[in-house]
């Protein structure tokens, strides 16, 4: 059965995220669905209908986002559903064909999710392409190395988060470029971030700020919340839970992270989601202390791999031949010749014996810059025609820092 397929208008909104509802088993609290509509792309929202019935959705918020050495458009695929009444018939088949072929015709040649399921989006030619860890810190153990970054200039400012939301999106603005992965955020996404509704807390207090700051400026911040407790003792056990933590430089990110690990009545940090390569790694005196849980963060798929491939930078000399299948775009599918240098790349069409043949999806994992490359290749998961081919391009596209995104969408 095929369902007709077309972006909604404002009216339909309802319908569109009662959809939503259904799929993640999600009731919102009415300020969140506000919020939702008000970040919601229209044109670029797709609907696939049943008769009236809307059947299935997704949409896309059209970022700028950090690439290797690069930030650029990237389209970030979001609220993806399908009604539990029409699950497994081909809905989202047909919803991710037609929005790869929007993505392409609007000149974005970058898609990135985040994965409710990790099963779920490879048949589509996304592959796992950045990882976070979170974190669990007792205070007792939390002591930094003797060299750790110190400058006596900084100090902490105490502040209600909504109070410092502008100088926390100057902050945000000036380090976004640093790290594959992170993208540009609008006024509203920083509004959800603030959000300080009662069903958001989980047991635990407001959300509170903290700022690293000298006499020119803000140098970083913290988001967080804390649940207090003591134990039968009376000893106290509070929990701190850490959303957010930037800095522009390596004292004030010292600083913050003492600040959260010093506060008093919290024995413990737990930091949901945190880069694999965080420097705090570095700063821990005894990193064994450190608790850290793996999860796969952005997916990525390339919708123009040549258009991609030549956007980002590369840290080493590359010269190699890639066959690429790709069931979803035809247009990818192909051998391609990609030539790159510390000062430019290229990807052109060739005729040329391929020296490897790659999925998209894996193109996608190694796009962002983590080594995924080599592990596929030693899982037995990748085709090398010529030996070390697969090696040099896993070192020509693995980048520092690590991916990570930092904020789901
Ligand atoms: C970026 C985001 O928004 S992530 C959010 C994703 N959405 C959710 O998790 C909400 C709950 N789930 C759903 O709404 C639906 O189950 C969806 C959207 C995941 C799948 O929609 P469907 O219309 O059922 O998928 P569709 O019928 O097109 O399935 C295509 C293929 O994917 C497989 N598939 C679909 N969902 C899953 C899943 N969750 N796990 C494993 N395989 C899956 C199907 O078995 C089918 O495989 P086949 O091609 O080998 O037959």
């Amino acid at each position: 059965m095929t369902y007709p397929i077309r972006p909604i208008d404002e009216s339909e909104w309802p319908a569109f995220a009662g959809v939503l509802q259904e799929a993640f088993n999600w009731t919102p609290h009415p300020t969140q669905t506000e919020r939702f509509k008000s970040e919601t792309e229209f044109d670029r929202t797709l609907a696939a209908f049943d008769g009236d019935v809307i059947a299935g959705v997704t949409s896309i918020f059209s970022f700028t986002m950090t690439v290797p050495g690069a930030q650029l458009p990237v389209a970030g695929v979001t609220s993806v559903s399908v009604l539990p009444s029409h699950r497994r018939r081909g809905v989202l088949t047909s919803l991710m064909r037609r929005q790869l072929a929007d993505i392409r015709e609007r000149g974005e040649s970058v898609a990135a999710l985040y994965a409710s399921e990790a099963t779920i989006y490879r048949r589509y030619g996304y592959g796992r392409a950045a990882s976070e860890l979170s974190f669990h810190i007792r205070r007792h153990g939390s002591a930094f190395v003797r060299n750790a970054p110190q400058d006596p200039a900084l100090r902490i400012r105490v502040a209600k988060p909504a109070d410092v939301s502008d100088e926390m999106q100057q902050l945000f603005a000036s380090v976004v470029s640093r790290r594959p992965g992170r993208y540009e955020r609008r006024p509203q996404t920083w509004t959800g971030l603030l959000a300080d509704e009662e069903f958001d807390q989980r047991g635990a207090g407001s959300l509170r700020a903290v700022l690293a700051e000298d006499d020119g400026g803000v140098r970083g911040y913290a988001l967080f919340r804390v649940k207090s407790a003591w134990d039968d003792n009376g000893v106290p056990d509070g929990e701190l839970r850490l959303f957010e933590l930037e800095a522009a430089d390596p004292a004030a990110y010292a600083l913050l992270w003492r600040s959260v690990l010093d506060r008093d009545l919290v024995s413990r940090v737990e930091a949901g989601t945190r880069p694999v390569d965080d420097p705090l790694i570095a700063l821990l005196a005894d990193p064994r202390q450190l608790r850290a849980r793996w999860g796969d963060e952005l997916w990525v798929r390339l919708v123009e791999a040549d258009v991609a491939l030549a956007a980002r930078a590369y840290s080493a000399a590359v010269d190699v031949v890639i066959e690429v299948e790709d069931d979803m775009c035809p247009w990818n599918a192909r051998r391609w010749r990609l030539t790159a240098d510390l000062t430019g790349a290229e990807c052109k069409p060739v005729e040329d014996e391929p020296d490897m043949t790659l999925p998209i999806t894996a193109l996608g994992s190694a796009y962002m810059g983590d080594g995924l490359l080599m592990e596929s290749l030693e899982a037995g998961l990748l085709r090398e025609h010529s030996p070390g081919t697969v090696r040099s391009l896993a070192t020509a596209m693995s980048w520092s820092p690590k991916p990570w995104a930092g904020l789901t969408f």
